[in-house]
């Protein structure tokens, strides 16, 4: 087996920001407004989503990956959605897991859904479900972000994730444990990969995994924070594409997930909010001034998913769209 190797010794147990959304709104929106800039990433408490349609997809997502290979590889991908295993992308990158990645609109849901479950209803009933539910709860971070930034439409945003023709996708990924507590040969304070350093290329996504940990978020100083997994609570994460609308104000954060090295698997569940595939992204003019000039090149969806797409997991996708004064 070939394992990559991340160091882990530059971590830090940080506090990680944590919004409750039952609280005061103009308070709300100034603490998504902070963490947005500051970190790129926040825990979501008091969400509204109920407990049921969160374990009815969980348990879904179990049953797949409990299937035996030959069942799971049914939902191999027609192009890049369906199931995959250790090949991240079409580019090379590898990673600890295996995964179900899936459009969102309901009419492919429940198409998908046959070569998924062997009751496919079930399934397809529990993502509907829940992919209503989690894009609620974007729409509404991003309208109290939004309200914060002082943005004339406040629902701009929202209305870009809610659009019939929007670009969403839901993922499933699946950590087994590592069958070998070998340390690595060459690297002492080395964790195995189990999703590679990147940021999201969508507007945002919604995350939520069981009670094994995994994931890390980098600072802006490069410094990795591991984030404590909590099944009843979701966390955000700003995507380039929000980071380009709001002029750079909110940063997309870079994050991982390190191998799993617990006796039981990992799995995450993933909604990654995107616009159409023809919107225009540009920064909001009400961000942009002469003394904070445009700091990108306007770009459809579709042109930034398709350079997404053509590279490595870990590159930095957004340089090719900086403005000409900025690179
Ligand atoms: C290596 C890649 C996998 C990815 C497409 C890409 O070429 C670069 C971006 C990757 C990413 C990260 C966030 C999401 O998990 C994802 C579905 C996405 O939209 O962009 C993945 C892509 C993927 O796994 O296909
Ligand atoms: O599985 C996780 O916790 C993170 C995975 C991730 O960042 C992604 O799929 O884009
Ligand atoms: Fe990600």
């Amino acid at each position: 087996m070939v394992v990559v190797a991340v160091r882990t010794k530059k971590t830090r147990a940080a506090g990680i920001p944590s919004v409750d959304l039952s609280l005061d709104r103009s308070m709300v929106s100034e603490l998504i407004v902070q963490a947005c800039q500051n970190y790129g990433f926040f825990k979501v408490i008091n969400h509204g989503v109920p407990r049921v349609t969160i374990s009815r997809l969980e348990d879904e997502g179990v049953r797949f990956f409990d299937r035996p290979a030959r069942d799971v590889q049914r939902a191999e991908p027609a192009g890049s959605f369906g199931y995959g295993s250790r090949n991240i992308g079409l580019n090379g990158d590898k990673g600890e897991l295996e995964y179900l990645l899936l459009p969102t609109d309901p009419f492919s849901i429940v198409e998908t859904s046959k070569t998924i479950s062997d009751e496919p209803r079930n399934f397809s009933g529990a993502a509907n479900d829940y992919i209503e539910a989690v894009r609620e709860l974007a729409s509404e971070v991003l309208d109290l972000a939004a309200e914060g930034l002082r943005v004339h439409d406040k629902y701009f945003f929202s209305n870009l994730i809610k659009d019939d023709q929007n670009d969403s996708v839901l993922r499933f990924n699946h950590y087994p444990p590592l069958k070998t507590s070998e340390p690595c040969k060459d690297e002492e304070d080395a964790d195995e990969v189990g999703f590679g350093e990147h940021s999201d290329p969508q507007i945002l996504t919604v995350l939520r995994s069981n009670d094994v940990a995994g994931l890390q978020i980098a600072l802006p100083d490069r410094l990795w924070i591991p984030v404590p997994p909590d099944p009843s609570q979701f966390y955000v994460i700003i995507g380039d594409t929000l980071r380009v609308l709001t002029n750079g104000r909110f940063t997309s954060v870079r994050h991982r997930a390190i191998a799993n090295s617990s006796r039981v698997s990992r799995m995450s569940i993933m909604y990654f909010g995107a616009p159409p595939l023809n919107t225009t992204i540009s920064p909001l003019p009400e961000l942009v001034s002469p003394e904070s000039p445009s700091l990108f090149k306007p770009f459809t969806w579709g042109d930034y998913k398709k350079a997404a797409y053509s590279s490595r997991l870990g590159d930095c996708r957004l340089d090719h769209f900086k403005a000409s004064f900025n690179q």
